[in-house]
């Protein structure tokens, strides 16, 4: 499945690009007046191989959730019993990300792709119903899909954090729920993780994929204080040394220091960019698995979409690497997916002009 996944993922379609440029120059606004969002619809119309492309509706959030044996080397604060109990408060409808997607009107799908301790019993979920409330906001129940790898990775501190059967399995869980929110109707996918102690293998991924100095990928995570940070730190430099992770082997890498998270979020951006529907990514996780996918297949980049810039350094280089710009920076750092949707309604104005705005000409406008 992943390498027919791969062989799938094309360059964007310049045709269609080009005639969005055009389109845009014949908008009723000023040439270049809408600054990123005109080259970010350009390439969704190269994506889409359709000018205009589809609005990016309806979007889904997949949070994929899975726990870390890195943890037992004291590089995060909080207990790994946290990752299963916010699971039961993604699927009750309390959590930021459940706020932001019912504002946004966006499904929330959870994964357990490698949970360590068991989930919490059904809560009855604060939303239920049809899509929309009166107020327009989603009242959709977030659905749980068990697809448990393994419970947690392995310490990458000791040994390969999975195999790498493991690894290409959580990928191809990433793939195949990509395909199943495509095929349900979404025309956008928004990536979401949990999983305590998964800022350690983001910031080790972002190394080893850009090649970056371990202290210039790692950051405080959930915001660990001054002797955890330099013996996560250290914990991530020692692992390089340990694995020498090659870039050119992405299942390798994401076995080694990667995170089952990790991997399937590659695996989503895989098998979206393969269907040529737009993956918005969240914070550092996402960016940590999205250079994974684009080491799999160069060309899905054209796919994907920085939501914003997370406060952790690995972000921005990892961005960096990829040639994207975030579309916004508010300082966040949670994860779940919530950058993504504040920035989905920007995803979505940019396509909106190319299909809403009137052109100088049936305007009845004089150009300059
Ligand atoms: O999205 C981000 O950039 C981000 C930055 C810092 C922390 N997080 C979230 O916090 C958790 C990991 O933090 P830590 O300190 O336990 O490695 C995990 O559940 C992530 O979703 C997420
Ligand atoms: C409470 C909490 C919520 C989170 N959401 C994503 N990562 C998280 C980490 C913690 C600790």
């Amino acid at each position: 499945m992943l390498h027919t996944t791969i062989a799938a993922i094309r360059p964007l379609d310049e045709p269609a690009m080009v005639a969005a440029g055009e389109l845009h120059g014949r908008l009723t606004k000023p040439a270049g007046s809408l600054g990123v969002l005109e080259e970010l619809s350009v390439r969704l119309a190269g994506l889409a191989r359709s000018c205009p492309p589809p609005l990016p509706e309806p979007a889904a959030v997949a949070i994929f959730a899975g726990d870390h044996g890195v943890h037992a080397q004291g590089v995060t604060p909080w207990p790994q019993e946290v990752t299963a109990q916010m699971i039961g408060n993604f699927l009750a409808g309390g959590a930021v990300v459940n706020a932001f997607a019912r504002q946004a009107g966006a499904s929330v799908t959870v994964v357990d792709v490698g949970v360590a301790t068991p989930l919490p019993p059904a809560v009855p979920a604060q939303a239920d119903g049809p899509p929309g409330d009166p107020a327009g906001r989603s009242t959709r129940t977030p659905r749980l899909v068990a697809a448990n790898v393994r419970p947690g990775t392995r310490d990458l501190a000791v040994t390969a954090a999975l195999t790498r059967d493991e690894a290409l399995a959580a990928v191809e869980t990433g793939i195949r729920i990509a395909r199943e929110l495509i095929d349900a109707g979404a025309g956008i996918l928004l990536t979401g993780d949990m999983g305590i102690g998964n800022t350690t293998p983001a910031a080790a991924l972002v190394a080893a994929f850009t090649g970056v100095d371990p202290a210039e990928a790692t950051g405080r995570g959930t915001g660990v204080d001054d002797p955890t940070y330099a013996r996560k730190i250290g914990v991530v430099r020692a692992a390089l040394a340990r694995h020498a992770p090659d870039p050119a082997d992405p299942l390798g890498v994401l076995a080694a220091v990667g995170g089952l998270e990790h991997a399937a979020l590659a695996g989503l951006i895989l098998g979206a960019a393969a269907r040529r529907v737009p993956v918005l990514l969240d914070g550092v996780i996402a960016v940590s698995a999205a250079l994974a996918a684009v080491a799999f297949a160069p060309d899905a980049v054209g796919a994907l979409v920085a939501g914003h810039r997370s406060a952790e350094p690995g972000a921005t280089a990892g961005l960096r690497h990829l040639g994207l710009d975030p579309l916004i920076d508010l300082g966040l750092r949670l994860g779940e997916g919530t950058g993504a949707l504040l920035a989905l309604p920007v995803v979505t104005g940019a396509v909106r002009v190319l299909h809403e705005v009137a052109t100088f000409d049936s305007a009845g406008v004089a150009e300059k």
